[in-house]
């Protein structure tokens, strides 16, 4: 039997060749609101984006924060409701999106990886002109529908382009960044909520980024029986979609895993953030944990 000092010394082992490949390598990382419950998760997050920094790689953060949107909603009285996983955003909801993401989840992490002894900077899409975004027109194919239906969802927006200029400035510093989803149309000076995993897929594309992870609320993508599918193909993925297994805040998930290897992004995963240090397991280990996307 292998003694306790042994199997602790494997484990770093076992690390040597992932730290290699991906050294000097950008990682994308979306954390969603609903793995940022536990404050001991929280912590646990924390200290493994620092130390994947720490190691040469290059974890670039995008946040949810749709549960805590929902909190304060109900505080001010206001209904939340969701189309396909997209919040329906009116004006005013778009301004309690904007508080609470750019502001109390952001800073939030960001304080919890300097805690940790990183080197966090908070960004919304706003700074630095992240993210450019455009008003969303939302299809929804209902399986009874034959043609798609047209919904306005407010101030919903989708990515038009990601500047990277200010990510790659805070690389070379070595700073992490921590980015809210909230994109901006500077022309027409609207704001727009943006679903956090579109933001994160668009990003892994426009850095080129070696991997993309989500980390949510499930074991991964499960199927009609509510077993894991460890590995999934855009047909097959698309099937799920089609006969239903594939619902909700599922939805956009899956799409930008599917759009981010589609683009080159040569690894999408979606992984369960309540299992402490699922980052480091999934990037350091040979123990994959969740759904990761094949290109074909
Ligand atoms: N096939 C599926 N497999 C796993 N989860 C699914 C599936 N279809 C729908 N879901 C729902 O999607 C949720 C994750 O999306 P969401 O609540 O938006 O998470 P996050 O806050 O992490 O973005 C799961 O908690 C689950 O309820
Ligand atoms: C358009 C849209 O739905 N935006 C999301 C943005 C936050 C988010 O994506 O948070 P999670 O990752 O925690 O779900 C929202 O308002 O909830």
């Amino acid at each position: 039997m292998m003694k306790h000092s042994e199997a602790r010394a494997a484990t770093l082992v076992e690390a040597l060749p992932y730290l290699q490949r991906f050294a000097d390598k950008t990682i994308v990382i979306k954390y969603g609101g609903n793995a940022m419950v536990e404050e001991e998760l929280k912590a646990s997050f924390a200290s493994d984006i620092t130390l994947l920094k720490q190691v040469g790689i290059n974890p670039v953060v995008i946040h949810g924060g749709g549960p805590q949107i929902g909190k304060l909603l109900a505080k001010i009285g206001k209904e939340a409701k969701f189309i396909d996983g997209m919040r329906v955003t009116d004006s005013e909801t778009m301004d309690i999106v904007e508080m609470v993401l750019a502001g109390l989840v952001n800073k939030e992490i960001v304080g919890n990886v300097n805690k940790a002894g990183g080197k966090a900077i908070g960004l919304s899409g706003k700074d630095g002109g992240l993210i450019c975004a455009r008003k969303m027109q939302f299809e929804r194919n209902a399986p009874e529908m034959d043609v798609p239906e047209i919904i306005d969802l407010g101030h919903v927006g989708k990515v038009h382009s990601i500047n990277t200029e200010i990510l790659n400035l805070l690389d070379t510093d070595r700073f992490i960044p921590v980015i809210a989803p909230v994109g901006y149309h500077k022309e027409a000076g609207q704001s727009y909520n943006i679903n956090a995993d579109l933001v994160a897929g668009a990003i892994a594309q426009a850095l080129g980024a070696a991997k993309l992870v989500l980390l949510t609320d499930v074991a991964g993508v499960l199927d009609k029986d509510k077993e894991l599918c460890s590995k999934l193909s855009p047909a097959e993925t698309r099937a799920l979609i089609a006969d239903g297994t594939i619902a909700g805040g599922m939805i956009p998930k899956v799409t930008c895993c599917l759009d981010a290897v589609a683009a080159g992004v040569k690894q999408a995963h979606i992984i369960d953030g309540r299992v402490p240090h699922a980052l480091l397991l999934e990037i350091l280990t040979d123990d994959g944990v969740g759904t990761v996307f094949s290109e074909e």
